[in-house]
C-alpha cells in the first residue's frame, strides 16, 4: 500500500504572510525559504503564536502569501487540493456517518464505485489499527481512535504531501505516544512527504528526519536541524544524543535576541538533567 506513488517536493521561496485587516494587519510569517525533499518527514517547531499554522495554511492553499511563493514540485500552490492531505488537532469527521463512510468519503466524491470504496476503506481502517470498527460512529470512539479515522480518511486520497497541525495535541500523554508510534509505522508503509507542526520538542525529535525551528512572531526559520538519531526513535529517546538535541532546541526556543548569535549545537553528550526541565 502506498499513500502516494509520487511524494512531492516542497519549496518555499521568500514567503511572507500578512494577517489581519487595515491598521490591525501584521506580518505573521517573514521571508521563509526552504526545500523539503520528496518523502522527507519534517517537523516545524516553534513557540505558540509564531506562525506555524499560518505557514501550513499557505501550503494548504488556504492563505495567499503577501510576497514570495509556496511550490509543490515547482508548481505554485493556488488553492486547496486533495493531493495535500490535512490533519488538524481536532477531527473533522461527519458525526452522522460511520467510520467506513467517513474514510471512504473522498473516494465517493471522486465517483469511485461502492465495492471499491468499501474494500479500500477497510484497508485503510486496518492500516490505522481500527479493524472491527468500520460500522461505528465517531461519537462511539475515543479521541485517539477519532484521530486514527481522520488519518485514514486523509491517506485514502493518496496525498503527495501530508500537512499535520498538532494532530495529537488534544490527546493524553499515553495516547499521544501510541499515535506517534502509529504514524511512524504507517510511514514505513507509505510514501508521502510530511510537514508536521508541533510545539513539543520530544515529539519533533521522535518523529522527524529534520526539525525546522521558528522564531517568535513574525515567524522566521532560525534553525534547520537534521535529526541524526537512529530509528526506531523510541529506543533512542533516553540517549545522550537525544538529550543534547533537546537542549539545543530548547535554547533556540527560549532565545529572543537577533539571529546573529544563536546558540550552536552542543557537542555529543548529555547535558545536566536540571537543564532539561523547562517546558515551552
Ligand atoms: N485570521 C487571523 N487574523 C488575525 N490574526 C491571526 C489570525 N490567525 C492567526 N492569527 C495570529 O497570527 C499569529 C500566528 O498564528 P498561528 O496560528 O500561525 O501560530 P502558531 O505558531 O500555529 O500558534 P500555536 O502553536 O499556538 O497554534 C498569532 O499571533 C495569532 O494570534
Amino acid at each position: 500500500m502506498s499513500a502516494s506513488d509520487h511524494p512531492a517536493a516542497i519549496r518555499l521561496r521568500q514567503l511572507s504572510i500578512r494577517l489581519g485587516l487595515g491598521s490591525a494587519a501584521f506580518e505573521a510569517v517573514q521571508n521563509v525559504s526552504l526545500d523539503i525533499e520528496p518523502g522527507q518527514f519534517v517537523c516545524l517547531l516553534g513557540p505558540s503564536g509564531c506562525g506555524k499554522s499560518t505557514l501550513l495554511g499557505a501550503l494548504a492553499g488556504h492563505l495567499t502569501p503577501a510576497s514570495g511563493q509556496a511550490l509543490l514540485d515547482g508548481e505554485r500552490v493556488a488553492g486547496p487540493h486533495p493531493e495535500r492531505g490535512l490533519v488538524f488537532q481536532h477531527h473533522t469527521l461527519f458525526p452522522w456517518k460511520t467510520v467506513a463512510q467517513n474514510v471512504a468519503f473522498g473516494l465517493k466524491m471522486k465517483g469511485v464505485d461502492a465495492a471499491t470504496r468499501q474494500r479500500q476503506a477497510e484497508e485503510f481502517i486496518d492500516l490505522v489499527g481500527l479493524t472491527g470498527f468500520a460500522r461505528h460512529y465517531p461519537g462511539q470512539l475515543s479521541g485517539g481512535m477519532q484521530q486514527r479515522v481522520e488519518i485514514a480518511r486523509v491517506l485514502i486520497n493518496h496525498p503527495r504531501v501530508l500537512l499535520m497541525d498538532e494532530p495529537f495535541g488534544a490527546l493524553d500523554a499515553l495516547t499521544r505516544l501510541k499515535m506517534q508510534e502509529l504514524l511512524l509505522e504507517i510511514r514505513e508503509r507509505i510514501r508521502t512527504t510530511v510537514l508536521f507542526v508541533t510545539h513539543d520538542i520530544d515529539e519533533a525529535l521522535l518523529l522527524a528526519d529534520r526539525v525546522l525551528i521558528m522564531s517568535p512572531r513574525p515567524g522566521r526559520i532560525i534553525e534547520d536541524l537534521p535529526v541524526d538519531l537512529p530509528r526506531p526513535r523510541f529506543a533512542a529517546a533516553g540517549s545522550a544524543r537525544f538529550a543534547s538535541l533537546k537542549q539545543h532546541c530548547l535554547a533556540l526556543l527560549r532565545y529572543d535576541e537577533p539571529a546573529t548569535s544563536l546558540p550552536r549545537l552542543t557537542p555529543l553528550g548529555a547535558p545536566p538533567a536540571h537543564q532539561l526541565q523547562f517546558a515551552i
